[in-house]
């Protein structure tokens, strides 16, 4: 079989992978579009289907390169594939830095996502091991934080995964998408849309915590995504983390956030958004605003950690307003409290993140049963 492969190329690899698929119900397939490194998928195939046959029961990758003729509806049609295109494999402080792209069902667009996988999660055998989700701030793609929040190193210390997802669909085609920074392409804020004509793409909250992290479970059977995960983010990442975090109990095992928009229904970026994203109805806007849905949370109540610059401008602008989620969640009486550090000097670039992120590091490695 493996020989035959080799010799016939990608037009028999499909009908055999479909066997394989189905006999010995093979969840994952990996696949790429790039004929170019087609002998890096042959060696992949080998591989899989060799660690396949070693350890049955376990979950195989098997590779392939699609041929002309083989369409990606029709192999998506057929349910065949949980998808990712790898563009690069980097190694990294041990760990493997993944640079991903799928095609996405909710955003109807391709979507980019960055996996750092540390060393701990390259040799797991029989514990899957924890998954840390990074949102980002206005403009940023799953690269931004990738090169300059240094949360790899902190990963590779304490051993957990981290996923960097994308802010928004891109290339969507929707009239005034590109027009400004702080909304549309680079600024889904992390929401449901509800309004036309963006409700039929801009749905990064789903995206991010139903299809994303299912798909990714398939993609990386040693990450914990369903009992072992916890959430961070900056500025509308830190809204989107502090909003994942709220609005689904259980989910997430601890939560943090670099100087978040924290009250969005009262600061003129979550205005512009929300107006847009949700409509006229301010009542749709709470469900999104983490100073109201902290007063409603019932879950477990760890400490939230945040970091906030003092000389943030947008702070200053009244963007962020930390201050409000604190005055809500003591007044609600959220037991773990918000443990927020106002930090002399700190402005709202990567440059403060990266100063930060061991402490949110920390933070989230205690919560995930990594340190005691
Ligand atoms: N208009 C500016 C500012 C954009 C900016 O500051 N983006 C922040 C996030 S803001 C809140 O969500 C950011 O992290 N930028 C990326 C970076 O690498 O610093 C602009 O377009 O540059």
């Amino acid at each position: 079989m493996v020989l035959l492969l080799e010799s016939s190329g990608s037009f028999l690899v499909l009908p055999i992978a479909k066997i394989y698929f189905f006999k010995y119900k093979i969840a994952n397939l990996y696949w790429s579009y790039n004929r170019e490194h087609a002998h890096i998928d042959y060696i992949r195939i080998y591989i899989s289907i060799l660690q396949f046959f070693k350890s049955p029961g376990q979950i195989a990758i098997i590779a392939f390169t699609f041929s002309q003729g083989i369409g990606l509806k029709e192999i998506i049609s057929k349910r065949i594939i949980m998808a990712f295109k790898v563009s690069q494999e980097i190694y990294q402080f041990g760990g493997r830095l993944y640079k991903l792209s799928h095609p996405s069902e909710i955003t109807k667009t391709s979507m980019d996502v960055n996996v750092f996988v540390p060393p701990q999660g390259l040799d797991a055998k029989d514990k899957k091991i924890p998954v840390l989700l990074y949102l980002s701030g206005l403009t940023c793609t799953p690269n931004n934080a990738t090169e300059k929040s240094f949360f790899q190193y902190f990963a590779s210390k304490y051993g957990f995964a981290v996923v960097f997802p994308d802010t928004s669909p891109r290339g969507a085609k929707i009239e005034g998408e590109d027009e400004s920074w702080d909304f549309g392409t680079g600024a889904g804020f992390y929401v449901d849309s509800l309004a036309e004509p963006w409700s039929n793409n801009y749905n990064m909250y789903s995206y991010v915590h139903k299809e994303l992290l299912s798909k990714l479970a398939t993609q990386f059977p040693a990450l914990d995504f369903e009992e072992n995960i916890s959430i961070t983010g900056h500025s509308m990442g830190g809204l989107g983390a502090l909003c994942g975090f709220l609005k689904n109990p259980g989910k997430y095992k601890s939560v943090s956030a670099f100087a978040p928009i924290s009250n969005p229904s009262t600061c003129p970026w979550g205005h512009k958004a929300f107006s847009n994203y949700l409509g006229k109805d301010e009542s749709q806007w709470l469900k999104y605003d983490p100073t109201h849905l902290i007063k409603e949370y019932k879950g477990d109540q760890p400490t939230i950690l945040i970091h906030q610059g003092a000389a943030d401008g947008f702070y200053k602008d009244k963007q962020l307003q930390p201050e409000n989620l604190v005055k809500a969640a003591e007044e609600a009486g959220y037991k773990g409290g918000i443990d927020l550090n106002i930090v002399d000097g700190y402005d709202h670039s990567y440059f403060f993140i990266g100063t930060f992120s061991e402490e949110h590091a920390k933070h989230h490695a205690k919560y995930l049963g990594l340190l005691n």
